[in-house]
């Protein structure tokens, strides 16, 4: 019996060889997947039970399971240890030696030996812990999860297992993302059962970070309103604490919140389905972003056009900070406190250590609605997103006009504003696209999404536009064809990439796609190895740093300040791309390891 790696579960296997250089023994798997693994991963087939066939089959039986918590949790979990046990890696050249295993799909029907139940709340945290360093390291643990995986033939072949080559889908099947729905039931874990490392730098990072996200946004706030802004000029003289605070100014972000909400619910626009849930199921999302932007941009049109004085937004830039701030704080205390309520099937991976601090920052609940109105989504794509260049950036404009008594914007203004605006609407116009990005297929709704989205993106992302304001750079013509053009390669990269694995994940069988190669997984979905994500395992990172480069470079290199998004950034997507890494090791096993093999840069060719 061959441990699976990165899970707790035993597989019959075949010893293949043994070297004894690395101490590694290359084992088959039944399903011929070969991997190498240490000695103590592989333990006699004595001791490990098997499970009569009928009792997991019955449907009814799995139906009447996965109302229970409990059972749900186990049911998934063996699944997913199976259907990952059952892994096969294809692509899309014709005779390779795995195309041939992937004809002899086997069933894998050991029930490995029963443990402990782990759902018992009171020591979810230490068993977690204990799991964890289980699945990091090597122990011989043999299995948690007490229920045997049966895998019939007509299972096969509804596609849980899809083992076919994509070229056979593309022809036969409709243009249906049918597999990608059953792979994920067949699939993805139970939040209580499988444990994830803790990101952030665990338990203590959380406390750090809460602490530091704040101040941070205030250090900028508070620099970049100095003649001569520096990162080292800390701590920066700290206005008087009233200062901070203004009535009015929680009254207008409630009301531009509210007002987002409100064209959020209007029966305007698409309705997309998002990616399926670990249920089976899929949330359902009005995608009229763009009609948000456009009918708010109107009312910007119209606020204007009454005198209103839009560089209010400019100088109370601290106090609506701070309203959007406690905003970001209740709402993450409620995000919080629902999360306690809710059902297993409802947690994301993540964020459930059992540590309150923790789980605040990074969120529990995968999905919290009240009815059908999706918070994450829409603190993500809107009351932000839209206050990023809504209200800030373009209050920054008439603000330049008016300070440095310009007829027009400077050079540099106008292309940072437009750069971003372009970037804003450009994610609005492709919503349904986030459906398919890792905060909303994997993260929690917490304090860091929501402190990010309403506070985070509105005012520190349009730090460089605030500076160019009392900072004017003048631009030479070769130097704005330049940036410009830098922008739109950074552009093209991030969304030819992103609308390719979008449009791979909404429909796999997409004849528009058919040319490109892939590699099957264990859970049905298959991993993009041509095309974009051939190129880099993240061209989409690459495509947005690029155009972050772009819209810094127009702040001139005087001061560090402006610089803080790209610098930011860079930390962001190198550490979004690690746990991306991880997760997708840990959900497609040796597959993900082929893929990177295949595709050996993370974000930059040839460099990193
Ligand atoms: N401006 C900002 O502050 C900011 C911050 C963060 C991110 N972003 C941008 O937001 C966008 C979304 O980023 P994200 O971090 O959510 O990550 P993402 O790259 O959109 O999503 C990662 C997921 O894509 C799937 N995937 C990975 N490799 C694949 C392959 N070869 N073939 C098919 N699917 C593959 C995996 O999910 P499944 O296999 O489960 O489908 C993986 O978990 C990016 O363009 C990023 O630059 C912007
Ligand atoms: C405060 C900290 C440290 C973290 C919060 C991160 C948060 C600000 C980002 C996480 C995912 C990001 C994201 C966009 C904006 C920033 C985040 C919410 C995005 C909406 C920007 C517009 C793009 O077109 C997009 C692809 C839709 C982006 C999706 C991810």
């Amino acid at each position: 019996m061959g441990r699976w790696p990165g899970s707790s579960l035993y597989y019959e296997v075949k010893v293949l060889g043994f070297d004894a250089k690395s101490q590694l023994y290359t084992v088959i798997y039944k399903d011929g997947t070969e991997l190498e693994l240490k000695e103590q991963d592989i333990k006699s087939a004595s001791g490990f039970q098997t499970r009569s066939r009928s009792r997991s089959r019955s449907p009814g039986r799995r139906r009447s399971r996965s109302r229970s918590p409990g059972r749900t949790t186990r049911r998934s979990s063996s699944r997913t240890a199976a259907a990952v046990a059952a892994a096969a890696i294809t692509d899309s050249a014709p005779s390779s030696r795995r195309d041939t295993k992937l004809k002899d799909t086997v069933e894998v029907t050991l029930s490995p030996l029963p443990q402990a139940a782990e759902n018992n709340s009171n020591n979810r945290h230490e068993k977690k812990e204990e799991k964890q360093k289980e699945d990091n390291n090597t122990s011989n643990k043999v299995n948690e999860k007490p229920e045997a995986k049966v895998q019939t033939e007509s299972e096969k072949n509804q596609g849980r297992y899809n083992l076919r080559r994509r070229k056979d889908d593309g022809d036969t099947k409709p243009v249906e993302a049918k597999p990608e729905k059953e792979a994920k039931i067949a699939v993805a874990p139970a939040a209580s059962t499988l444990s994830t490392p803790l990101d952030f730098g665990g338990k203590i990072g959380a406390y750090f970070w809460l602490l530091f996200l704040p101040a941070w946004v205030l250090f900028l706030i508070l620099q970049v309103n100095l003649v001569d802004p520096s990162l080292v000029n800390f701590p920066p003289p700290l206005p008087p604490l009233e200062a901070f605070w203004d009535a009015q100014a929680l009254g207008f972000v409630t009301l531009w919140i509210l007002f987002q909400a409100v064209l959020y619910v209007l029966p305007v626009g698409k309705v997309s389905e998002g990616m399926p849930l670990r249920s089976g199921e899929r949330l359902k999302y009005r995608t009229n972003g763009f009609f948000a932007i456009v009918v708010s941009a109107v009312a910007v049109a119209v606020m204007v056009h009454q005198d209103v004085d839009l560089t209010y937004i400019h100088s109370h830039f601290l106090q609506l900070a701070t309203a959007s701030f406690l905003i970001s704080v209740l709402l993450s205390i409620y995000l919080y406190v629902r999360s306690r309520y809710v059902g297993q099937e409802q947690l994301a991976l993540g964020g459930n250590s059992g540590n309150v601090i923790y789980d605040f920052f990074k969120g529990h609940e995968l999905n919290p609605r009240i009815q059908d109105f999706d918070l994450k989504f829409f603190c993500e794509m809107r009351p932000g997103l839209i206050g990023w260049v809504g209200n800030a950036t373009q209050n920054l404009c008439f603000k330049n006009i008016f300070q440095q008594g310009l007829d027009t914007p400077s050079n540099s203004m106008i292309l940072v504003n437009l750069f971003q605006l372009l970037y804003v609407v450009d994610g609005l116009w492709n919503e349904e696209a986030i459906l398919t990005t890792m905060d909303l297929m994997h993260d929690g709704f917490g304090f860091m999404l929501a402190f990010g989205d309403l506070v985070w993106v509105p005012f520190t992302y349009t730090i460089q536009a605030y500076y160019l304001v009392s900072h004017p750079i003048p631009l030479s013509l070769p130097a704005v064809i330049a940036i410009v053009i830098l922008k739109i390669i950074g552009f093209y990269i991030f969304r030819k990439s992103n609308s390719e694995k979008n449009a791979f994940r909404r429909n796999p069988s997409d004849p528009k796609l058919s040319y490109l190669k892939t590699i099957h997984t264990a859970t049905g979905k298959s991993l993009l190895v041509s095309g974009w994500w051939g190129v880099v395992r993240h061209p989409n990172y690459l495509g947005d740093l690029i155009m972050a480069l772009a819209w810094s470079l127009p702040c001139g290199f005087s001061h560090l300040l402006p610089w803080y998004y790209m610098i930011f950034f860079i930390i962001l997507l190198v550490h979004r791309d690690s746990r991306d890494m991880s997760e997708c090791r840990r959900k497609y096993g040796s597959a993900w390891e082929e893929y990177c093999r295949t595709v050996r840069y993370r974000i930059i060719p040839h460099v990193y």
